[in-house]
């Protein structure tokens, strides 16, 4: 399958290219940074890819768009939300499908998302897909699938399976650690390595928050940190369950949830990041104290978070097995 990506240069985009190239079903003939670069090799940026990935990034202009149409059926952008709200609607019309990794396309509400973004939604909801791998069923005739936000994904596969247990009153409290490449490859002080500490931030107010809410028909309260560490997210998440669930009920709903979802697993203590780095697996445990239940879980932010739930999703899309070209350990950055 010839496929094209954008966004090549930046730390999600990097990732995408190792997976598809290591990829048996797809083949990456266009790796784009964005036209501020020169063409180089994309292993002047990521000298570790140096005699392993011999592919040359080239810089984005409109006018390679009927050339890229031509030659490729797919498209996977991890590019700012913007240039993707503006870019992916012109692939599309070129009939190219488009796994999309920014939030352009998550929201469903316009004025919630308008509010989010700062930019009012791009494309009337029908000809959108929200890609949460093992809860939407693509059916390989999507234009544009919105690959879900990282810290959605690792809140949304936790709490999904027990949802029916929660009680109506109680608001779930997501806690959550992520990595600095969490917020990208280009500078800012506030994401410089001896900046970062441990610090919440965006607490009630960050994007993901309606996110989660709109994948969860419910509200949430939603509370981010940023740790001193590369890659990873870990979530603690508090709810309270209805009167009488039972443990043998929520071992029961995670059983048939994931039982056959070979990138989802059920650990038996607490998943800590370094299992997950590097890797495309969501660990997630659950304890119940009394009405209390307790739910930690683990992703790497840049590959279940995003190029690797992208390829998930591709693979489904194209009929192929969730784990084709994912069983690799170790990730670019
Ligand atoms: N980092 C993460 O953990 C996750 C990121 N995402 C989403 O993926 C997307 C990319 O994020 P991330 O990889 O972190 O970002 P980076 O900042 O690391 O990379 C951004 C990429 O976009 C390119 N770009 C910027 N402006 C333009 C433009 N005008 N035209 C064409 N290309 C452009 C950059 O090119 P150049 O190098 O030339 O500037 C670079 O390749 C974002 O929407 C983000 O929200 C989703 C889930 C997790
Ligand atoms: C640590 C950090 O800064 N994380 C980013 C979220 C990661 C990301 O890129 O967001 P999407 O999943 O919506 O694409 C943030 O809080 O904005």
């Amino acid at each position: 399958m010839p496929c094209a990506v954008f966004g090549a240069s930046g730390y999600s985009g990097v990732e995408l290219i190792w997976l598809l190239h290591n990829h048996p079903d797809f083949d990456v003939r266009y790796s784009f940074s964005s036209s501020a670069r020169t063409a180089e090799p994309v292993s002047q940026l990521y000298p570790q890819l140096t005699d392993r990935l011999d592919l040359i990034l080239q810089p984005w202009h409109p006018d390679l768009l009927s050339e890229l149409a031509g030659q490729v059926q797919v498209c996977f952008l991890a590019l700012p939300h913007e240039i993707s709200a503006e870019l992916a609607p012109q692939l599309t019309a070129a009939g190219l499908t488009v796994f999309d990794l920014s939030g352009a396309f998550r929201l469903r509400d316009a004025s919630i998302h308008q509010s989010a973004y700062g930019f009012a939604l791009p494309l009337p909801d029908e000809s959108i897909a929200y890609g949460l791998a093992e809860w939407t069923e693509l059916s390989g005739t999507e234009a544009l699938i919105a690959v879900p936000g990282c810290y959605p994904t690792a809140a949304a596969l936790a709490l999904l399976p027990v949802l029916p247990f929660i009680s109506s009153t109680c608001t779930p409290v997501i806690n959550a650690v992520s990595g600095v490449s969490g917020a990208g490859r280009k500078a800012a002080v506030h994401t410089s390595f001896c900046e970062v500490s441990l610090q919440a931030y965006g607490v009630g107010t960050h994007r993901h928050q309606p996110e989660i809410a709109q994948v969860l028909g419910r509200p949430v309260l939603f509370v981010p940190h940023l740790g001193n560490f590369k890659r990873g997210i870990l979530e603690t998440i508090y709810v309270e369950l209805n009167d009488d669930v039972t443990a043998e009920q929520i071992n029961t709903a995670f059983t048939d949830a994931y039982a056959h979802r070979p990138l989802i697993r059920m650990r038996a203590c607490p998943p800590a990041i370094s299992d997950v780095a590097g890797t495309p697996f969501c660990d997630i445990h659950w304890q119940r104290h009394g009405r209390q239940l307790v739910l930690c879980v683990a992703i790497d932010n840049l590959l279940k978070g995003a190029a690797a739930q992208a390829v998930q999703l591709a693979n489904q899309y194209y009929g192929l097995p969730d784990t084709a070209g994912l069983n690799t350990i170790g990730g670019v950055i």
